[in-house]
This record gives C-alpha cells, sequence and structure tokens, in this order.
C-alpha cells in the first residue's frame, strides 16, 4: 500500500529542485497528495530553510497535539535551538542535509517506520487488546509498538495499580517479530521467597538442597526465545536484585547445585507502580539494575489523566461481556455516572463497575441509573449539579486533618491544574492558557518556577 503524505515548500526552492524531489518521492513508492490536503490525517512533510515565528505557528496548528507528524526538512545546518523551537511546535522530527540526496533517503526511511506503525497501531491485535481514544493512550501505543517490533530492548512499564501493565507487558511479547519466539513467562516478584529464590530465578539440578527430587528449569531458562516479565520489580529486596545482575547483563547463569553456564536470550519486560527511580535515589533499588531494566520506559497514566477512555473502555468490557451477541447499551445518565466516578483502582476499577452494573441488568434495554448498586452510588445533595467528587472532598479532608492550612491547598490546586492541563496539551502554552483561562505569560511562569523549584508537598 502506498505511503501518502502532503509536502509544503516554503521559502524560495527552485521549482527544479521541487520538481526533482517530488518525483523522487513519487518513485520511491510515495504518494503525494495536494497541498490542500494537509488538513487531513496523514503525516506531512515541510520543507523550509528559514525557522520563523510563522512556521512554528504553523506547526503548532498542523500538528493538532501531536496527532499528525510532520518531518521539517532543510537542505542545509540548522542551528540547535531553532530545532527545539520546531520540536515544540509539533514536528515529530528535524532532519538538515545538504545534500539532497541523503536527506530524501532519510525522509523515506522515517516514512516508511511511521506507517509500519501505524498498520500495526491499528491492526485487530492492539486495537482490540489495549482500548483508548486518549492522546496519551494513543502516544504510548505508538511508542509501544516501535520499541517492541523493531528493537529488543528492555522495557521498564511505570503506574498506579490497575492501568494495564501485564496488558501492555502481553502486547509487546505478541508484537515481537522474532520467528519460532517462546513463551511469555511471567513471575510476580512479590511471590517469591528470599530461601527458595535462586531456584525459581535459575532452577536447580536435583539434589541441590532438602527436596529438590528433580532438576528444574528457573524462570530466565523458560524465558529463552521469548519474554521474562518481572511484575512488580520494585518489591525486590537488595539481596534478590544482586542476584539478577549477572544474568540480566551477561544472560548467563549456572542452576543452583550445578557448574555449568547456561545461555538464555530472552526480551525483559519490567512493571511497578512503585516510583523506582526515587527508589534508586534513597538507595533501596540498585542503580546498576535500574539502567539495565529500563532501556525504554513507559509510564501509563492513571484513568483520571485520561477520562476520554472511560466510555470507549466501558463498551469494550460490555462487548467481551457479550461475545455472541450485540451488548447493552449505557443510558445517557449512566454514562455520565461513569465519567464523573473516581477510579482509585483505574480500569480494573471500571471493569469491576461494569461487571457489577450487568449483575443487575435484566432484559434487552439499556443499562440504566437504577443497575448501579446502592453503594456505588454518589452522594447526592440538591441535583445534578451539586454532584459532590468524594475523592476531592476525601483528599481535602485528609490535609486538614493533616494540619495543611488553606494556603498550601490552594497552592496544590492550582498545580494539580497546572499539570493536568498541561499533560493534556502536550505541554503546548497557548493551549493551556486557553484551557485555564489564564495569560500565555503565566503558564510560562508557572513552567519556569515549576523546572527551578522542587515539588510542593504532594496533597491530591
Ligand atoms: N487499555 C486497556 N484496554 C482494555 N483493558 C484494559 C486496559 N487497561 C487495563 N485493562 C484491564 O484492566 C485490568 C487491569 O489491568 P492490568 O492487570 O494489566 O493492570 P496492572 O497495571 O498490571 O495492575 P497491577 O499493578 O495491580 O498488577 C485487566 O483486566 C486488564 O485487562
Amino acid at each position: 500500500m502506498a505511503i501518502r503524505v502532503w509536502v509544503r515548500w516554503l521559502s524560495g526552492f527552485q521549482e527544479q529542485t521541487v520538481h526533482e524531489m517530488t518525483d523522487c518521492l513519487i518513485r520511491q513508492g510515495i504518494e503525494v497528495q495536494d497541498q490542500d490536503d494537509y488538513l487531513s490525517n496523514h503525516p506531512g512533510v515541510i520543507f523550509s530553510n528559514q525557522v520563523t515565528p510563522a512556521l512554528c505557528e504553523q506547526l503548532r496548528e498542523l500538528s493538532r497535539n501531536g496527532q499528525i507528524r510532520i518531518l521539517v526538512c532543510c537542505d542545509g545546518a540548522i542551528p540547535s535551538n531553532a530545532v527545539w523551537q520546531l520540536l515544540e511546535a509539533g514536528a515529530a522530527d528535524v532532519l538538515a542535509n545538504a545534500e539532497w540526496s541523503p536527506l530524501i533517503y532519510e525522509i523515506i526511511s522515517r516514512l516508511q517506520r511511521w506507517e509500519a506503525v501505524d498498520r500495526m497501531v491499528h491492526s485487530p491485535e492492539v486495537q482490540h487488546v489495549l482500548v483508548g481514544e486518549s492522546q496519551a493512550l494513543k502516544a504510548i501505543l505508538r511508542q509501544v509498538v516501535e520499541v517492541a517490533h523493531f528493537t529488543d530492548a528492555s522495557v521498564l512499564i511505570l503506574g498506579e495499580s490497575g492501568t494495564g501493565k501485564e496488558l501492555l507487558a502481553n502486547l509487546i511479547h505478541t508484537l515481537d517479530p522474532r520467528p519460532d519466539k517462546g513463551d511469555l513467562v511471567i513471575l510476580d516478584c512479590t511471590t517469591i521467597v528470599p530461601e527458595l529464590s535462586g531456584s525459581e530465578f535459575f532452577g536447580h539440578e536435583r539434589g541441590a538442597f532438602t527436596g529438590a527430587a528433580s532438576a528444574r528449569d528457573g524462570v530466565f531458562a523458560l524465558a529463552n526465545g521469548g519474554t521474562l516479565f518481572l511484575d512488580e520489580i520494585g518489591e525486590l529486596s537488595l539481596a534478590l536484585q544482586t542476584q539478577l545482575l549477572r544474568v540480566i547483563q551477561e544472560h548467563t547463569f549456572k542452576r543452583v547445585g550445578g557448574n555449568a553456564w547456561q545461555h538464555t536470550s530472552f526480551r525483559l519486560v519490567c512493571a511497578t507502580n512503585r516510583d523506582l527511580w526515587a527508589q534508586v535515589q534513597r538507595g533501596e533499588f540498585r542503580a546498576d539494575l535500574y539502567y539495565r531494566i529500563a532501556s525504554y520506559v513507559c509510564q501509563l497514566p492513571p484513568l483520571r489523566a485520561r477520562p476520554e477512555d472511560i466510555l470507549p473502555l466501558a463498551n469494550h468490557f460490555l462487548k467481551t461481556s457479550y461475545p455472541d451477541q450485540a451488548p447493552p447499551e449505557l443510558d445517557a445518565p449512566v454514562q455520565e455516572y461513569l465519567l464523573r466516578r473516581e477510579y482509585p483502582g483505574n480500569v480494573r476499577d471500571l471493569k469491576q463497575v461494569i461487571a457489577r452494573m450487568l449483575c443487575r441488568h435484566a432484559g434487552k434495554g439499556a443499562i440504566t441509573v437504577g443497575c448501579i448498586p446502592p453503594d456505588d452510588r454518589p452522594l447526592w445533595a440538591e441535583g445534578w449539579q451539586e454532584w459532590r467528587d468524594t475523592g476531592f472532598e476525601r483528599a481535602i479532608r485528609v490535609a486538614l486533618n493533616r494540619g495543611v492550612g488553606l494556603k498550601a491547598i490552594s497552592r496544590n490546586t492550582e498545580e494539580t491544574a497546572f499539570r493536568i492541563v498541561l499533560e493534556q496539551v502536550n505541554g503546548n502554552t497557548q493551549q493551556a492558557a486557553q484551557l485555564l483561562g489564564v495569560t500565555d505569560r503565566t503558564v510560562q511562569n508557572w513552567k519556569k518556577d515549576r523546572s527551578s523549584v522542587n515539588k510542593t508537598e504532594q496533597l491530591f
């Protein structure tokens, strides 16, 4: 299938160059669209020899929060501060080369990679497994597809409980293109008994210790040719972390009670709901192990930071509960309830809420508010407008009980609002200012302050 792109030529390129380069792209199987098609969802290439405020503004408009990937190409050197300006404005990459031929080659490589990643992201094996419409989830999916399919890098997945870390680990294994791939082997680090850890990790020879009636493989041997998923890695004691270092680096190990070195080849995926880097800084997690397990770090945001995912996920869980028939719909008040509800257990929570509502659903009609179990119903005051967000109230109560005053509570509320909005708009100052109802300068000042001072105490 041809790769479709739109191309724009800015700032005085010779007509002959434009024709030659366009022909070159077409010869390489790139379908070059009319300039006017830049509003479509296809990726785009902008050729420009100058970085001007107008170009940055255009990029901001076109990139639509990173939904459209745009390459900016210059046929010459470009100052490094201009490169960062272009990236900040929304360019997916900036290529510069005085020679046209390598420049075109690089452009084609990027476009082919993007197309391959897009195809995989939209494949049923991804779309039917990891559901979500938010920009945050889509961006993660693209990155994960790229790292899983095109590299053998170790991946560290961070995120609160129930955000989908294990699901992502499964997906990384599914997308691994190795021929004759081995199994996905999962080890929950919270279940390791220290005395048996050697055997669990490396296996043992017969008679290696009392009770070792026969030889047994450990997880590193079982994962040979496949993927090893170490869940809750943040719970491993320092002693157990030390045991893992060699095998993770060298891919060789000895069974307990054995003398022969064995070789194993696996992709390592680890997950934790802890702040692993903070653990490293406190000396609770070995820095050398951290760097080995975290070639690529993927942070899954909590569900509260991506409310656009709530209804698609709810519909997905309904569909999986009715594999052979059309699932019931959620009526409007139930949808509103789901959107306003708190999800401390993240996606797992939402899945359970749907399951609980289905228990009370009778007939063939839509799921209505009566299906919400009494314990799950919101606190009422006088009507919809008065819906009280119990989670927010709870946080304020906890803060007040801790003796935190109004000033700190207000500051934290403001911090949280800035953080949420900036995440939502991928750091775009103008859009954040618009959503927050403040000036661009206020957002810029906030960003500046944040980079120069430590985080304030987290209340919420
Ligand atoms: N994006 C998603 N699309 C579909 N299902 C999801 C998604 N995210 C999570 N789930 C579902 O939510 C539940 C919890 O997900 P998972 O076990 O992967 O979370 P986790 O982060 O590993 O949790 P924990 O840290 O508690 O082990 C699972 O049933 C999973 O299938």
